[in-house]
């Protein structure tokens, strides 16, 4: 997985069909995708479960890019070899998940995982200061974690100006998840950010049989995000 800090559109399955999940990565990617973006969740560290390491093994082979695991799990320590082993290329811890944040991305990144870590909308940039040599991605929640569909946090935009001034020149992606659509992701982009998650609006009007509309909303979303530097 090479480093570049060109615009990449990460769709989420979290808004794809729970039964078909490897049709759906093939799709995705198909119609565009950079990335593929699976989020995990506990109903403990957030309010709502979907599913584990497991699943992650059984899509891998559906995925031939990069496979974005987003754990929204606490404790998250004793999953991350689970996790690496399912063939995650980027394990995305949150900052809020525990005390000992340098050693989570420590053992995501003795795992072979690039290692990212995930700040919700009332953590401050100041999370990551002392970490930015532990980290491959930070991941600006634009929503709170735990449901797809939600309303962009506008708020958080201010902290990508931030993250982006504190990065500097370090080869650290700046991935945003929540509400991107074509009008949010140019704000973002512009802001600095490099990887957009998008789950809503890269699967409204499409299925796996009609995939179509999942190539245009990708190609929508990035043509907005690019459009800030034309
Ligand atoms: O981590 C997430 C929620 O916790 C999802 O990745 C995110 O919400 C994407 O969905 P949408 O684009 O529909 O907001
Ligand atoms: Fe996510």
């Amino acid at each position: 997985m090479s480093f570049d800090r060109k615009i990449k559109i990460a769709p989420s399955i979290l808004a794809a069909d729970f039964a078909n999940f490897g049709a759906e990565c093939e799709a995705i990617e198909a119609q565009g995708a950079d990335w593929v973006h699976v989020d995990v969740m506990d109903g403990h560290f957030v309010p709502n479960i979907t599913f584990g390491p497991a699943t992650c093994a059984a899509i891998r082979p559906h995925i031939k890019g990069v496979m974005d695991v987003h754990l929204m799990i606490a404790p998250v320590d004793p999953y991350i070899e689970g996790f690496a082993k399912a063939g995650a290329d980027v394990i995305t811890a949150h900052a809020e998940a525990g005390p000992h944040t340098h050693r989570t991305l420590q053992a995501i990144r003795n795992a072979g995982v690039k290692a990212g870590l995930a700040l919700n909308p009332g953590t401050p940039v100041s999370e990551v200061e002392y970490h930015l040599d532990m980290v491959d991605l930070i991941c600006v929640m634009t929503v709170n974690p735990g449901f797809g569909g939600q309303k962009f946090i506008h708020s958080q935009i201010e902290k990508v100006k931030q993250l982006r001034a504190l990065i500097g020149d370090r080869p650290i992606h700046i991935e945003i998840d929540g509400g991107v659509d074509p009008v949010t992701a140019p704000l973002v982009a512009k802001a600095g950010a490099d990887v957009l998650v998008a789950g809503s609006a890269v699967f409204k009007g499409g299925s796996v049989s009609n995939p179509a509309p999942y190539g245009e909303n990708i190609r929508n979303i990035r043509a907005a995000a690019e459009g800030v530097w034309a």
